[in-house]
């Protein structure tokens, strides 16, 4: 306990228990943490393992058979896993390519954007497209970049990765997205009007847990991965990644990876998982294509972070806190 005169009074006084006055990061704090409704009203998540190949309208054929699927079973939300439309592999983003600008593409430009609206439409669904390789072709760039449409077909945002996956394992795995993808440069919050507002990354994105928390901190009750984790790193961190970022922030999170094909170049992991504000996964897949389920409801949120108030709690006297730096947000 620290004494009148101690030097280490002021700094080691907590910002949850103030002597006079409550300071605003305590304020801030409950704003943000356990007094808001991050989300307004229970829904139905569908993460769709999809079966993907080479054939990219066999794999929007497939894609709408299994949405159409989930959310005759009650979805509002369905995820599509990374690169569902084409395999994954730097030899295949060009060829697989789409372009996104000007906003709508035309059918020719981006088959994918149009099949995209027209299932989100049909479903009456949010629909969170996975990934595609997109082609930009004013700076003749690519990149992995997620769509986001509302059930009456509007694209409400797009995500481009923000971290590229590259990696090497010795006689493990190599993989350099960025010798043909560049990044994003955007945090993607996105507003579901009638639920609150989701958070979308993709994949080797979620291991840079700042994008998370900054989402979290900034309201979102649900961050979404579409992911292809590989049989290396799948097996080591993918459902650790998953309750790691749950767990830190106090939100849903849903991972949603294509099922594993043996012939393909890369193995995806599988495993598409979601998990709860305490971590605790509510619904795992195998390998094979499959779809998983989750009700999620803002009750699970606020008894979480009523339990154990890390929300109330950070020291924003002691390390800045990053949501509220200069942060970049997709509009
Ligand atoms: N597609 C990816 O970003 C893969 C990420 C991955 O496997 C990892 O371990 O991270």
């Amino acid at each position: 306990m620290a004494e009148a005169g101690d030097p280490l009074a002021d700094t080691c006084a907590p910002t949850n228990t103030p002597s006079n006055q409550p300071s605003a990061h305590f304020l801030h704090n409950l704003t943000h943490g356990i007094m808001a409704k991050l989300l307004k009203k229970p829904l139905k998540l569908a993460c769709v393992q999809l079966s993907t190949g080479a054939d990219k309208a066999a794999n929007l054929a497939r894609a709408r058979s299994k949405v159409l699927e989930a959310t005759s079973k009650g979805a509002n939300v369905v995820v599509l896993p990374e690169c569902f439309n084409s395999p994954y592999g730097t030899k295949y983003f060009p060829k697989y390519a789409e372009t996104l600008q000007p906003s709508p593409p035309t059918e020719a430009q981006s088959p994918t954007f149009h099949a995209l609206s027209a299932l989100a439409k049909e479903s009456k669904a949010y629909l969170i497209g996975g990934s595609i390789p997109e082609y930009l072709a004013d700076t003749d760039k690519h990149y992995n970049t997620s769509l986001i449409f509302g059930p009456d077909g509007n694209l409400l945002a797009t995500h481009r990765k923000v971290h590229l996956f590259d990696i090497d394992i010795p006689g493990k795995i190599r993989f350099q997205e960025s010798e043909i993808l560049s990044p994003g440069n955007k945090v993607t919050l996105v507003d579901l009007p009638e639920y609150g507002k989701i958070a979308v990354a993709i994949c080797y994105d979620i291991r840079f847990p700042e994008l998370a928390m900054i989402a979290a901190r900034q309201g979102a009750f649900l961050l979404l991965y579409p992911g292809a984790f590989n049989l290396t790193t799948g097996e080591l961190h993918w459902k650790l990644q998953a309750r790691a970022r749950a767990m830190d922030n106090q939100v849903y999170v849903g991972l949603c990876s294509p099922a594993r094909d043996m012939t393909a170049d890369y193995n995806a992991w599988g495993h598409s998982l979601i998990v709860n504000p305490n971590a605790q996964v509510l619904g795992e897949l195998d390998e094979k294509e499959d779809i998983v389920y989750a009700d999620l409801d803002g009750d699970t949120i606020e008894q979480t972070r009523k339990g154990i108030p890390i929300y109330t709690q950070r020291r924003f006297d002691v390390y800045p806190d990053v949501s509220q730096g200069d942060v970049k947000f997709t509009e």
